[in-house]
């Protein structure tokens, strides 16, 4: 047998995302990430929940290289993030950053969303079908000709999510989905990331949110990985909460929910 085929599985068969081990110190010296483990399956949708300063966003910086291992690796796709993968892992990893402003900076919607896949390479009837096709899929078609700047909050959060799918990403990491949203945008967003058939890693403060949306949560406290399992159970484990400093809203009922999947 090919001694290759034992140790590096087919890409399509490969998880979304493969963590092994990954550490990391900042250049002042600072350690934000122990030994990180995590794999993720295609399709499925998990929380990355966790204290202020966990290492929520030094583990997210990792995953399209912005960030490079101190120690162990990050794989996506079965593609490992490397300096010499590292365009083809910024097509694969999509990063909705918090405040949409921080992604839109063309004159319309349309060609925000056209940015990335016409600096890949996309022209013509191939792009419109792309830009149109993410349009469509975050509930944004009938605004591709507007300036981002007239839009809600809400609305640019959307655009923001639709530049990211016309890459077509391999997974879609969102960083606090749910912020500064009305509960209306809210529920439509997370109609919006229920619907789309791709892999969704979510770093929220928003337990509730995790709880509709991901069935599954991981739990990063000090740098290190503390627990893995269904989002329902981890939020009903109190002790788990309490020690990890993770709250639910007051009266808020983890086992009250009906559960995503
Ligand atoms: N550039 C940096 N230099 C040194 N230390 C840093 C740097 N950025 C972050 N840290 C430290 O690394 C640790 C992890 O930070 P990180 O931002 O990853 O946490 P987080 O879980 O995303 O937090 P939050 O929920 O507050 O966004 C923290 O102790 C933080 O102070």
């Amino acid at each position: 047998m090919d001694p290759v085929s034992t140790t590096t599985p087919p890409a399509s068969f490969a998880p979304s995302l493969e963590v092994s081990g990954l550490a990391y110190a900042y250049p002042d010296g600072h350690q934000a990430l122990f030994g990180v483990d995590l794999s993720i399956e295609r399709g499925e949708r998990v929380a990355l929940l966790g204290p202020n300063g966990a290492g929520k966003t030094t583990l997210v910086l990792h995953l399209n290289g912005i960030l490079e291992a101190g120690a162990g690796s990050v794989a996506v796709a079965g593609l490992p993030v490397a300096k010499e993968n590292l365009a083809e892992i910024r097509r694969k990893v999509g990063i909705v950053f918090q405040d949409p402003d921080d992604q839109l900076f063309m004159p319309t919607v349309r060609e925000d969303v056209a940015f990335g896949p016409a600096a890949a390479g996309l022209r013509g009837a191939e792009l419109t079908e792309r830009v149109t096709e993410a349009l469509e899929r975050v509930g944004m078609a009938g605004f591709a000709d507007r300036p981002p700047h007239h839009l809600s909050f809400g609305q640019r959060r959307r655009v923001a999510v639709a530049t990211v799918l016309a890459m077509r990403p391999e997974i879609l990491v969102l960083d606090e989905p749910s912020s500064n949203l009305d509960p209306a945008s809210r529920r439509e967003l997370a109609d919006i990331l229920r619907s789309l058939d791709v892999t969704v890693l979510m770093v929220t403060h928003d337990l509730p949110y995790a709880l509709e949306l991901c069935p599954r949560s991981v739990v990063l406290s000090g740098g290190v990985l503390v627990a893995d399992g269904g989002t329902q159970e981890l939020l009903c484990d109190e002790e788990l909460m309490r020690s990890h400093r993770l709250e639910l809203p007051f009266g808020f009922d983890p086992r009250s929910v009906s559960l995503p999947v």
